[in-house]
């Protein structure tokens, strides 16, 4: 109905925004270097919160490379979120909000939360206020290391929010080593580690990523290391540890119960009998 009452200037497509290819959607005559003004492409979207969540952290991703709707230059977008992931997308360094995705969002981008719709503006009424977020992609990323790199910085660093960030930071490295390397880490960073996560700020995340890429660049098989599965190996060595005791202490009790059954039973057949003795 909307597109036959426009005809030409509005067409509608029926897809699932997770794997629609926004960059096959536009003229390739809209497409602006990254330097230049933002395109004359703009997303703005109102999806339920399930979507638009895991939705910003793919395009966040997609912002990084340059490709998806980014295909276009530096596109806007404008985008609805449950009033709580609008302030955390937003939060600056030191406030109560500050998160993963605070820092995710504003080294790629400047981020504003524009106005907040209460609840009671939507039918059905949804349990929480809607903040409205827009993002402009920044010309230059305030971090300049791999996307999947920063991510793993500031996902150990947010882990352990309320510790200092020594903690969460000691994690990106093998247990053998932990102290050492976390030391080196912060000492290249020129961090203090005994400032919480909130209180970092995008430039502190820049020089921890920049000290981490450096020792990743020393030890090619730092990057990959991943603490959950040491955790998940000594755990399943551990349990194999266990499950060998408890089979030899299940052997063990059943060498025991034998012998004692043995014991146990051989009086009550009662001594042996000579073949002329009466039964
Ligand atoms: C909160 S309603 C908004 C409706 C309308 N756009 C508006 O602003 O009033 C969310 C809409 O997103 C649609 N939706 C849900 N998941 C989607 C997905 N993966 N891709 C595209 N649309 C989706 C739903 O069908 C629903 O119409």
């Amino acid at each position: 109905m909307l597109s036959d009452a426009a005809p030409g200037k509005l067409r509608i497509v029926h897809g699932d925004v997770l794997t629609f290819k926004i960059e096959k959607a536009f003229p390739e005559s809209l497409k602006r270097q990254w330097e230049d003004d933002p395109p004359n492409v703009h997303i703005i979207g109102n999806l339920p919160f399930s979507v638009s969540t895991p939705l910003i952290i793919k395009w966040l991703e997609n912002v990084s490379h340059r490709d998806g709707p980014f295909a276009y230059g530096r596109t806007q977008m404008t985008l609805t979120f449950q009033k709580e992931v609008a302030e955390r997308l937003t939060a600056s360094t030191g406030s109560k909000q500050r998160s993963r995705l605070s820092v995710m969002a504003q080294y790629l981008c400047s981020v504003e939360q524009v106005f907040t719709i209460p609840g009671r503006a939507f039918v059905p009424k949804p349990e929480v206020d809607v903040g409205v977020v827009h993002f402009t992609p920044l010309t230059q990323p305030r971090i300049t290391q791999p996307f999947e790199l920063v991510e793993k910085v500031v996902q150990n660093v947010f882990q352990f929010r309320r510790k200092f960030c020594h903690r969460g930071l000691s994690m990106l490295f093998p247990e053998t080593r932990r102290p050492e390397s976390t030391g080196k880490l912060l000492e290249l960073a020129d961090v203090d580690p005994t400032l919480r996560p909130r209180q970092l700020s995008v430039s502190h995340f820049k020089s921890l990523c920049d000290a981490y890429r450096q020792m990743c660049d020393e030890d090619p098989r730092l990057f990959a290391y991943n603490f959950r599965e040491e955790l998940k190996k000594s755990k399943s060595k551990f349990q194999e540890e266990d499950d060998t005791e408890s089979t030899s202490l299940k052997m063990k009790r059943a060498r025991e119960s034998t012998r004692a059954d043995r014991n146990r039973t051989t009086p009550s057949r009662g001594p042996p009998f000579h073949k002329n003795t009466p039964r």
